[in-house]
């Protein structure tokens, strides 16, 4: 997955359906070593201490995931999100950390999104990437709006695709430990314990808003304009009905 699209919220939905609605393990478990990064020296030693079935977590546009990935049974859950909020949570996250340069205003910030500028390079190169492998058998497409809009659905959904049967009551648990509000009570997932030295807590909070189209209160019209431009172009080659926020 591309920055900011929920990553952390699909990522405890995986995790909870492993425990198959268990809450311990996300209580007990900080979420960077439950689902470590593959593109971190510390999530790599972690991966290779883990026990099957595993799942991890990455950022990394295709063209830099490890081959291996294309002829290995591993299944792939992208999750995206209209790049609008993408923008917005972006820069309220990248205000505290300490690891990358940080925007002097949104505008800056706004145009670095739009030029590709940020880290993990062009949200459009990103999701184009990933999307060939729409309709392989393992790989699974996800929106931050569906599970907005059915979570339960959605879960089932994920479940399904991971070969997980849970029964009414694990749904349920599995459900309850998903809401934003339990992410947010929960410190092994709301990053309040990201070490001061990568993070700024003070500047901003990681569980921010968690809703869906803020930008059309946060966008001028202007960047409403220079943003569907630049959107128009570069995913021109799409299908359309391809996404839910358009
Ligand atoms: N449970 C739940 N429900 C609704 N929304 C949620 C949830 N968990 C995380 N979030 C929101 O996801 C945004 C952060 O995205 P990521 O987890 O992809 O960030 S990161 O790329 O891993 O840094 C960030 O969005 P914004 O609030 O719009 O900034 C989080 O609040």
């Amino acid at each position: 997955v591309l920055p900011y699209p929920g990553t952390n919220w699909i990522k405890e939905i995986i995790n909870l359906i492993h425990t198959r609605g268990d809450p311990s393990w996300v209580q007990s478990v900080v979420s960077w070593e439950r689902s470590p990064w593959i593109e971190t020296p510390e999530g790599l030693e972690l991966i290779k201490k883990q026990k099957d079935p595993r799942s991890y977590t990455s950022h990394l546009p295709m063209q830099l995931f490890p081959k291996s990935l294309f002829t290995s049974k591993a299944k792939v859950i992208y999750i995206m999100r209209n790049p609008r909020d993408v923008i917005i949570s972006g820069y309220h996250f990248h205000k505290t950390l300490k690891i990358t340069k940080n925007p002097s205003s949104f505008e800056e910030y706004f145009e670095w999104f739009l030029r590709g500028h940020v880290p993990y390079g062009s949200w459009f190169d990103h999701i184009g990437g990933w999307l060939q492998m729409r309709g392989k058998e393992n790989f699974l497409l996800i929106s931050y709006e569906e599970l907005h809009q059915d979570l339960r659905a959605n879960v089932e959904k994920v479940s399904q695709f991971l070969g997980t049967k849970l029964s009414p009551e694990e749904l349920d648990s599995v459900l309850k430990n998903v809401t934003f509000q339990a992410m947010k009570d929960n410190k092994m997932s709301n990053f309040s314990l990201v070490p001061e030295i990568h993070m700024d807590h003070s500047k901003a909070c990681f569980m921010r808003k968690g809703i869906a189209g803020d930008w059309k209160n946060q966008l001028t019209v202007a960047q409403q304009e220079a943003f569907d431009k630049v959107y128009q172009e570069k995913m021109a080659g799409l299908p359309p009905g391809l996404f839910p926020w358009e």
